[in-house]
This record gives C-alpha cells, structure tokens and sequence, in this order.
C-alpha cells in the first residue's frame, strides 16, 4: 500500500536500487531491480529460462516475518508455489498479504525467513532473482509523468531489451489491455482501473518466470479483467507461474489452481484449491477459517422501517 513506498526506500540493501528512486529504475513502480539485471529478449508468451528449480517451486517461502513498531503483519509464513501453478493468495484486510509479496520480491526486506524464486534467494542474490519476477505491487508509485506507451517501453529498455523488441511487445500488451487509444496519454491522467493495466504491462513486458500480482482485478472493468485472465492462463500454459492477490473469491475459486489462506500474518490453509474448499466454497471456508461475521443486521438508527 501507500505505507509500502516508505517501507521500500528503507528495505533495500546498499548497491541495489530503491523502486522509487529517480534512477528510473522503477518506470513501473514495481520493477527497478530489473535495472540493473539485463535481459535476454524473449517472446511474451515464452517466459525467459530459469535456473532448476528444486522440487519444482517457482516461489518457496520460509519462516517470513515483519514486525512494523508493536504490530506483527507477517507472522512465520511458510509458502510453497509449485512452478506453473495458478495460486491465490486470500485474507482479510491487514491480513498480511501485500506485506508477504513484497518481502517475497525483494521490495520490502524481511525480518526473518527466505524466499527463493525457482531456487534463487531472493535476498542474497537479488538481481538475479528479480530477473525471473514481474510484479505488480499494490499502492506503489508509477512514473505517472510519461504516457503508456513510453512507461512501458522504458520498463523493457530497463530490463535491457533492445528497443525493436519492447516496441513490439508494448504495442502488443497495449492492444491486449485494450490501451492502445490511451497510449500517448499521460498516465497521471489514467483512471485507476486504466492505471492497473499499464503497470500490469510494465510487469509482464520482459516475460518474467513469475508473475506476482497483488489485486491485480481491482478497478478493471469486466471486459478487460476477462482479457487478462486469458493472457494470464495463456501464460500459465507456456509454463510461467502466476500468483494473484485477491478478495474476490469466486474468481480466484474459478481462475486459481492453488490457493492459500492468510490471517494476521499466518497461513491458515494452503494447497489445491479443491484441498483447502474440501467440498465447500472457497468463500465459505475462507470465512469459516477466519471468522468474523457478526450476523447482525446493524445499529437500530441505520434501519429505515
Ligand atoms: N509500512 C507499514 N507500517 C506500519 N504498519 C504496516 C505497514 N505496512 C503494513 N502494515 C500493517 O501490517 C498489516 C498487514 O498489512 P498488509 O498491507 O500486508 O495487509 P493485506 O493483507 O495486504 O491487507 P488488504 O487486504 O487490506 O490490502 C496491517 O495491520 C497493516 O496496517
């Protein structure tokens, strides 16, 4: 969230680059690691090679834990994203969730705990990790002074690719997140849905191994969320690993192939999603798990008869 911009500037390590830095590291908001971390140029839907992978995780999280002041966000969480997966990350507000995503890709530093993305550490060996992340961070600052087109065609040339090869790819992420008539507008001057999809955009536009998206769905409209739901399963199906922060369960039951459950900074449940419903709907064993529901019908003075 807006939290995580300060957070971030503190978090990184010297001779890395904080995402909002004037570098223009960070033309996403999201990316700047990738910097420093040139790219080989690949097709969108082929994600670029990524070390072995021990037992086939893509993302392996252990033991992670963030203490803000006296409040705990994230309590010892222990993850596995198998490689390949569609995997749902659920909780209820302040559960944890953004907090745990940004340790897990280098944007905030962990108090405890590991994170390795197909098999990098992603703490040790942040560049190299971070070239096989696209991320697209809740609440964290664009470039928003540059049009769309040039904020994701910075992205790519940051991530070295050559100009020829983000100019196609930008044109094609713009047509497919149906901002191409938007694309010599300023993006401070988006609306927040049309915001979403350009940093969704600058995520995806070096065809990263993993693809960490925190609401990504919030503010899109129906038309556009179902695009991006088919690029995200044509990714998946090239072999690229999606993980999706979300509230809506419905979605994430239909669209996801694993889910975890997450409540003040723990995991409650993790596995398939067929696992962790067991028989039920996900949106009811989420709010079984959590718990919470008051079941009243409010204060007498907000009823109208
Ligand atoms: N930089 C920060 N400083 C202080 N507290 C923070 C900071 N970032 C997060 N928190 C706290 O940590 C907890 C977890 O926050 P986080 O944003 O990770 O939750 P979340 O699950 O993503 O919530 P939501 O679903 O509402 O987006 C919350 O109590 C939040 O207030």
């Amino acid at each position: 969230m807006r939290r995580l911009c300060m957070a971030e500037k503190e978090s990184f390590p010297s001779g890395s680059s904080s995402p909002d830095r004037s570098s223009g590291a960070d033309a996403a908001g999201t990316s700047a690691p990738l910097a420093a971390a040139p790219l080989a140029a690949a097709p969108l839907a082929a994600p670029a090679p990524a070390p072995a992978a021990p037992g086939g995780s893509a993302l392996s999280i252990r033991g992670l834990r963030k203490v803000f002041g006296s409040k705990v966000a994230v309590d010892g969480v222990d993850l596995e994203v198998p490689s390949g997966s569609f995997y749902g990350l659920v909780g209820p507000n302040g559960a944890g969730k953004t907090t745990t995503l940004s340790m897990a890709t280098g944007l905030l530093r962990p108090d405890a705990g590991t994170a390795l993305v197909h098999g990098v550490d992603v703490w040790q060996q942040p560049l190299e990790a971070k070239r096989l992340i696209g991320i697209l961070a809740d609440g964290v600052r664009l470039f928003d002074r540059l049009t769309g087109e040039q904020l994701v065609s910075y992205s790519g040339m940051l991530s070295g690719m050559s100009r020829e090869t983000v100019t196609e790819r930008a044109a094609d992420l713009l047509r497919l997140l149906d901002l191409t008539e938007a694309s010599s507008t300023l993006v401070v001057d988006y609306s927040a849905g049309m915001t979403k999809k350009i940093a969704l955009a600058c995520a995806l536009i070096h065809a990263p191994r993993l693809l960490v998206l925190d609401e990504p769905f919030e503010s899109v409209d129906p038309v556009s969320a179902a695009n991006i739901r088919d690029l995200l399963h044509g990714y998946v199906d090239s072999g690229g690993t999606v993980i999706v922060s979300s509230h809506a369960m419905d979605l994430v039951q239909r669209m996801c192939d694993h889910v975890a459950i997450i409540a003040a900074g723990r995991v409650l449940a993790a596995g398939t999603i067929d696992e962790v419903r067991d028989g039920a709907e996900l949106e009811d064993r989420f709010v079984d798990l959590v718990g919470g529901r008051h079941h009243a019908e409010g204060p007498a003075w907000l009823r109208l008869s």
